[in-house]
């Protein structure tokens, strides 16, 4: 309760700071005026700060309805935290960044973070700094047990290659860090993920450095993927060309300004595309995930032949996340079922992504169909496991306890014995009460979304089962009309 209450006053004297600094939700300022410097806060025409615990946490919700494509919040240039602005305002860090010219632009925007931090109040950005997030749940933050909790081995090759990154970066980074005397613990790798965590999950992008830059007020925003509104999850993908973020600096006003996105009605939450995602890239850069993302794929794996049966690249063949597979992988596919020296000749219809024959688009589903029914068989659990493995972490989540231990592990064996063992819990004699600490309770929610992505996983290869057996059907009654 303190908590909470410590964070709104926290939140309260960012707007008003906010406020100050000209950063405003109202439509109709300019650079010229700042209709909120005199204001107790920089939101009340627009939007309101609000919590949406199934979407995003704190984000924010329209005050009033709002209209497609009208300015909802507008950050002046000099509120903006950009590695430039953090160097001019301090001439020790700059001089010692720039004995560095090997680290990246998001190296050095995470030291100048940390650096910002180790100052405690005496930060020009404190108030800003205190309303950051304590914990993220990006890949390159997760423990073995978590990353072995994703089941499918390209995730877990990505959780692992996040952490070898950020532990390289870190290494890297460190000599830097201690040539400016950073405290030991804004050293440690802990907060390093901290710090690159905050500069993936919460930069905009800003034309004059790759880096991007921080965004105080302005990343309160929380995400809906690009296209979520006019596809509807499962529908065509539309073909309509959108913007994929909702943001941008605008030179004549000198500030980031954000634009609705879609028509919001009064309390709805206004949402911010931050580009298209999957899920696992969703986890590795925001450390969340959609339960419906329309950019979401799954990649299954071909063999050689396949791939070199046609000249689509690899990545560009997959399933969609609502279960069919993609424009290159029937194109391949297709190709790859027919006979090598016919493929000349139909390769222009492969390419244009028409059927073959009916032969030939039969075998391409029953292929596809084996493969996920293949993949689905090796995986460690089941759909229905899963969704009973989620529950219950829910209410461990919820009660903060492990409440007749010996009754759950019976259910889920030995992945929630793996995470007792990982957590350094022992699993009490007589199946008591065991409370939870700090660290615990993080890989609880690390552990709950990497069963929520393999669970994502599962449905598509599902769907995509379907979709499959759905066309051999209807090819099959075509042919055999008796
Ligand atoms: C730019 S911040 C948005 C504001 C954030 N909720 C906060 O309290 O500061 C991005 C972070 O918000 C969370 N987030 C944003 N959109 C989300 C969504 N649709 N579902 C779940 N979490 C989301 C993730 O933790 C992500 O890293």
């Amino acid at each position: 309760m303190e908590e909470e209450e410590e964070e709104s006053k926290n939140l309260e004297k960012l707007l008003q700071w906010a406020a100050n600094l000209g950063i405003t939700d109202s439509p109709s300022s300019t650079t010229n005026e700042n209709p909120c410097l005199s204001s107790s806060s920089c939101l009340s025409h627009t939007l309101t700060v609000s919590n949406f615990p199934e979407n995003g946490g704190r984000g924010f919700s329209a005050l009033r309805d709002l209209t497609k494509g009208k300015l909802i919040l507008r950050i002046p240039k000099p509120a903006l935290m950009t590695r430039q602005r953090l160097m001019e305002d301090d001439h020790k860090l700059s001089l010692a960044v720039h004995k560095h010219p090997s680290l990246s632009s998001t190296q050095i925007l995470s030291v100048c973070l940390l650096y910002e931090v180790g100052k405690g109040r005496s930060s020009w950005w404190y108030t800003y700094l205190v309303n950051l997030p304590r914990i993220y749940d990006v890949l390159a933050g997760f423990g073995e047990f978590e990353k072995q909790a994703l089941q499918v081995d390209d995730a877990i090759w990505a959780a692992e290659k996040a952490v070898s990154k950020a532990e390289s970066e870190w290494k890297e980074a460190k000599i830097l860090m201690e040539e400016l005397k950073l405290k030991p613990q804004l050293v440690s790798f802990k907060a390093w993920i901290w710090a690159s965590a905050t500069v993936s999950s919460r930069t905009v992008h800003i034309a004059w450095d790759d880096a991007g830059c921080l965004c105080p007020v302005g990343d309160l925003f929380n995400y809906a993927a690009p296209g979520e509104e006019s596809n509807g999850f499962g529908d065509k993908i539309s073909a309509n060309l959108q913007r994929l973020t909702d943001g941008w600096f605008e030179e004549d006003v000198n500030s980031y300004c954000f634009y609705a996105r879609e028509n919001y009605k009064k309390g709805e939450q206004v949402l911010l595309s931050y580009g298209t995602y999957t899920n696992l890239e969703l986890l590795e850069h925001y450390g969340f995930l959609l339960n419906e993302n329309p950019n979401d794929k799954v990649f299954v794996s071909l063999d050689p032949g396949m791939y070199s049966s046609s000249s689509w690249p690899k990545e560009s063949q997959y399933i969609h996340g609502y279960g069919k597979p993609s424009f290159a992988l029937l194109s391949a596919l297709r190709l790859w079922a027919t006979p090598p020296h016919q493929r000349r000749s139909v390769g222009y219809l492969a390419y244009s992504g028409c059927q073959l024959s009916a032969d030939n688009e039969m075998s391409v589903m029953k292929w596809i169909s084996n493969k996920c029914h293949a993949i689905l068989k090796n995986l460690p659990t089941s759909i229905d496991e899963d969704i009973l493995l989620l529950s219950t972490i829910n209410k461990i989540q919820d009660f903060n306890t492990l409440n007749k231990l010996e009754k759950v592990s019976l259910a889920f064996g030995s992945e929630i014995c793996k995470f007792l063992e990982a957590s350094g819990l022992q699993n009490g004699k007589n199946g008591g009460v065991l409370s939870l600490s700090v660290k615990s309770k993080l890989s609880i929610g690390r552990w709950k979304l990497a069963v929520q992505w393999r669970l994502r996983y599962k449905r598509t290869l599902v769907d995509c089962i379907s979709y499959c057996e759905e066309i051999i059907s209807s090819l099959s009654s075509k042919n055999d009309p008796g």
